[in-house]
């Protein structure tokens, strides 16, 4: 267990930032997912903590001890990367033991602490297998336990399961949370999966273009995002044009109390928070399509102003193509030059409840 400290950390390859002065604390057994675009800066942070890359300025700590400057194999740290480079002309045993084997530790010491690495990653019974005669999930699983062997204070996880199939992806993705929370291990795990990062972490940090947009719980991320990028990155948003004047914001086919300064706004609106009834306007917002996904209904509505939003809708929702509907709305963000510059009660309350249990 351990606490990581990050100041300032920048990285410069030439003239741009891929990180731009990002201070960060993880806690003990913190479990924190870096999220973001391509090309954001996450992994170079991650290799940043890990050691692979110099920042240009900051520091990183680990415990209090300054570990900006030391090389990966002096750090108290374990990576695994989306491609695992395990050694193929190796037995997975073998994989696994060349740290500890590195280290001089007693045979009979480093056989235990395998079969307990193997145990632990779920593959028992594989250690005298050659990598090679392993699935991609497996051998996943095995650049885990190699770095899990070497007891690491805090574990850097690099999409480790980008290449595999979605169903594999959710099933390590709780594997590696359950193993995780059982060692309590300081972890970072890069993703864009936004599914990922929500399902996985105690916090979330969303970056872009090398900064920090926002840190926080998942469910504050959902439900109180600070940006309109983090707002739209993270699950579904529906945006709107609309101007604010005495304290109503209106849409063509909304209007809403906004108590903010007048002038143009965006109104951010999750398909959940939407609701919508027939309407006898002819110029009112129209069905285009509706699909089922078993446990609920997503149905694509075209509004005057030419916009294409979501509504959530229960399973036994009907809307046949071209039906004129009015909008309901029971939460909603506005955004102001990207900022967010009010929110719904119902959404507030969510997150201070939220908060007040973090
Ligand atoms: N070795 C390098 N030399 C030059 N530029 C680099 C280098 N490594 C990363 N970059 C640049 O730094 C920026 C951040 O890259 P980084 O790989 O950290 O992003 P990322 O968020 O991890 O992206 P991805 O999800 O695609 O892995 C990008 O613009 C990238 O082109």
């Amino acid at each position: 267990m351990a606490r990581l400290t990050i100041r300032n950390i920048c990285k410069s390859f030439g003239s741009g930032f891929a990180v731009n002065d990002v201070s960060l604390d993880v806690e003990n057994g913190e479990l924190v997912c870096l999220l973001g675009p391509s090309g954001s800066g996450k992994s170079t942070l991650l290799r940043m903590i890990g050691g692979f890359e110099r920042p240009s300025a900051g520091e990183i700590l680990i415990d209090g001890r300054d570990i900006t400057h030391l090389p990966p194999e002096r750090r108290p740290t374990g990576m695994v990367f989306q491609s695992h480079a395990l050694w193929t002309h190796w037995t997975v045993f073998d994989n696994i033991a060349f740290g500890l084997k590195l280290r001089r530790l007693p045979r009979a010491d480093i056989r235990e602490k395998v079969e307990q690495a193997l145990a632990m990653v779920g593959l028992a019974d594989y250690g005298q297998r050659m990598t090679t005669q392993l699935s991609g999930g497996q051998q996943q699983r095995v650049a885990l336990a190699r770095s899990l062997v070497l007891e690491p204070k805090i574990l850097l996880l690099d999409e480790p399961f980008a290449s595999l199939d979605q169903h594999l992806r959710e099933r390590l993705r709780d594997e590696v949370k359950d193993i995780q929370s059982r060692l309590g291990i300081t972890t970072l795990f890069v993703t864009h999966g936004q599914d990922e990062a929500l399902a996985l972490a105690d916090r979330i940090v969303v970056m872009r273009d090398g900064v920090m947009e926002q840190v926080a719980p998942p469910d504050v991320i959902y439900r109180a995002p600070q940006t309109e990028f983090v707002a739209g990155f993270i699950g579904s948003m529906n945006f709107l044009r609309a101007d604010v004047e005495d304290g109503v914001a209106r849409h063509d086919d909304l209007t809403l109390p906004l108590p903010i300064a007048d002038g143009p706004v965006i109104l951010g609106i999750r398909p959940e928070a939407m609701s919508l009834t027939p309407s006898e306007r002819p110029r009112a917002g129209k069905v285009h399509r509706l699909i089922d996904f078993g446990t609920h209904k997503l149905i694509d509505i075209d509004l005057t102003d030419g916009t294409r939003i979501k509504c959530m809708a229960g399973p036994d929702a009907r809307a046949p193509r071209g039906l004129r509907v009015e909008l309901g709305v029971s939460a909603f963000h506005a955004f102001r030059d990207g900022r967010q510059v009010y929110q719904t009660t119902s959404d507030l309350e969510a997150t201070e409840r939220s908060m007040s249990h973090a």
